[in-house]
């Protein structure tokens, strides 16, 4: 998978090149370039921004930078992803579908967003999906990109050690909150651990687990149990 980020904070990014992603990338599992996108921009003062029409308070990012900068990073059929708190809610299943796309170019907005032609006219040639972390508002995609591409990287083969480890995480196929997790010393500040996890008993262990799971989302996220939240498991496609 290529992974291109365009922003005016190219070293909100760095983080990237940590961890995770900056292991993937070692690795050759995918490529990640970030751009500046006053590199598209022709003026002394490099403007990416200019007030709204209609109006109203900030200001609105020009579409002249941004389509030049996506005609010279995204080709034909790539992906565009575009963080905006009016997006579609980004949850583990969207992370997986993106997993399965050759290219994600992400389009990172900054002040009251993006002029509303540049998803427009990027939609006559590739996948657009203008995403949102939550209902809560950002200054920025930066933060937001970052999420995605994380929780995007994870789901490629051969990213995370144990891929096991995925089957069992919280909003995963089964749509349920992950179970509780310990580990020694087996009494801490005279908390101890249950003594089911202790008993090599694997069939109780499991079904206690499962129960956690449960009793877990009926407290904190009754939705999840009512929602379509199941087979969210896509396979991603193979590493390019
Ligand atoms: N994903 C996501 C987001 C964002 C977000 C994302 C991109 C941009 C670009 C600019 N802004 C600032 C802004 C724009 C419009 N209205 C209010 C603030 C952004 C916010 N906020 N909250 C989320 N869950």
């Amino acid at each position: 998978m290529r992974i291109d980020v365009v922003t005016v904070f190219p070293d909100y990014l760095r983080p990237l090149e940590l961890s995770l992603p900056g292991r993937a990338r070692e690795k050759g599992l995918i490529e990640v370039e970030v751009h500046d996108l006053r590199t598209w921009t022709h003026d002394v003062h490099r403007t990416v921004d200019d007030a709204p029409y209609g109006g109203g308070a900030g200001m609105v990012m020009k579409p002249e930078p941004w389509g030049e900068a996506l005609d010279a990073v995204a080709p034909d059929g790539a992906t565009l992803v575009v963080p905006t708190p009016a997006g579609e809610p980004f949850h583990q299943r969207l992370a997986a579908e993106l997993a399965t796309r050759e290219q994600l170019v992400f389009a990172c907005g900054r002040y009251e967003g993006i002029d509303a032609r540049v998803a427009a006219d990027a939609a006559r040639r590739l996948e657009v999906r203008e995403v949102s972390l939550g209902d809560y508002v950002l200054n920025g995609g930066e933060v937001a990109a970052l999420a995605v591409i994380e929780a995007v990287v994870r789901l490629l083969p051969g990213v995370l050690g144990n891929a096991a480890s995925l089957a069992e995480e919280s909003h995963g196929e089964d749509g349920l909150l992950e179970y509780p997790v310990f580990t020694r010393p087996v009494a801490w500040r005279d908390l101890a651990v249950p003594d089911v996890l202790l008993s090599g008993d694997h069939a109780r262990i499991a079904s206690w687990r499962a129960e956690e799971s449960r009793r877990r989302t009926v407290a904190r996220r009754p939705d999840l149990l009512t929602a379509d939240v199941g087979g969210w498991r896509i396979e991603p496609a193979a590493p390019a």
